[in-house]
């Protein structure tokens, strides 16, 4: 199974949202990491086959999307950022309303159902109201829509944004669970939600791919970048106007300051093993959550 998109560029107005991108996915969780605006959303909608691209072409198993029409939708599930969830539905009617506007006949649906809510875990709450329903169970029942037609491509957006830390490691597990054959994209500025699931990682800015590679070899490319270095408070705002300064921890009189530099930043400066924190530092410098 092979998904490629082949030079595709989006445009709203003079706004480039998309810059020329090139990217091959096969079976496996894909991170797409980016700040605020590089085009995480933008990327996931033409894929979902949602929006068009102004230029360029995505390609399933070799067949242009476009022509492959709703034999491409049909492959598709899809769980944006902020979905709509009828909020008096129980979860099992919910889903089977859904199921019914996929074309699932009555039998299917029921069948299909059972199966979504106990793979998202859900299967004792099928008689509970979505709208009473946490955060993570919200989620999870936007999981179990989009898993209805077992798509063979499972685009995600944001899943975890306001989720707490426990509803989020199930989120990530669930995701694990439910990537074996099929393409799984998964869209955060929430480093810690891909370290340990995604194959490989896509970093995105201002509408460019600037990365696609594992997680591994991305840690390698920064191996000798990060440092920690112990400064007075005074000294904090110097540093942090030179480098991309990550974790600031007190330690007694001082303060230790996780570093991201080409060289080093300070005579006492102790090189650390980097994580996908630094990475996101290291490339976007943008606001990190882990
Ligand atoms: N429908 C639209 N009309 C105009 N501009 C848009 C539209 N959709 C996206 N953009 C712009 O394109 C750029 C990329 O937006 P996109 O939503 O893809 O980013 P993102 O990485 O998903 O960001 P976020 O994390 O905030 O969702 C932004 O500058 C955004 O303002």
């Amino acid at each position: 199974m092979n998904l490629t998109v082949d030079n595709v560029s989006k445009n709203f107005g003079n706004k480039t949202a998309l810059d020329h991108i090139n990217l091959e996915f096969t079976t496996g969780v894909y991170g797409i990491l980016g700040a605020n605006g590089s085009g995480k959303t933008t990327l996931m909608r033409i894929l979902a086959s949602v929006i068009k691209p102004s230029s360029g072409q995505v390609f399933f198993n070799g067949q242009d999307a476009v022509i492959m029409d709703h034999q491409y939708r049909e492959l598709i599930g899809y769980l944006p950022q902020h979905v709509g969830l009828y909020k008096n539905f129980t979860a099992e009617k919910f889903l089977k309303y859904v199921a019914t506007l996929k074309g699932l006949s009555k039998g299917e649906a029921q069948e299909k159902v059972d199966e979504v809510l106990a793979l998202v875990g859900l299967l004792d709450h099928r008689k509970g109201k979505v709208g009473k329903f946490s955060g993570g169970m919200k989620r999870r029942v936007g999981i179990a829509q989009a898993l209805l037609n077992d798509p063979r491509i499972l685009i995600v957006d944001e899943p975890t944004a306001g989720l707490d830390p426990k509803e989020r490691i199930r989120f990530r597990n669930l995701i694990s669970k439910i990537s074996t054959n099929r393409i799984v994209l998964l869209s955060t500025h929430i480093v810690s939600d891909i370290e340990f699931i995604a194959k490989e990682i896509l970093v995105l800015k201002d509408g460019r791919l600037i990365e696609k590679e594992t997680p591994q070899k991305l840690l390698k490319g920064i191996e000798d970048k990060v440092w920690t270095a112990f400064v007075s408070e005074a000294e904090i705002s110097n540093f942090q106007s030179k480098y991309k300064v990550g974790n600031i921890a007190r330690a007694q009189e001082k303060f230790q300051l996780r570093i991201i530099s080409d060289s080093k930043p300070h005579v006492d400066a102790k090189n650390e093993v980097p994580n996908l924190e630094d990475l996101y530092l290291y490339y976007l410098d943008g606001e990190v959550i882990v």
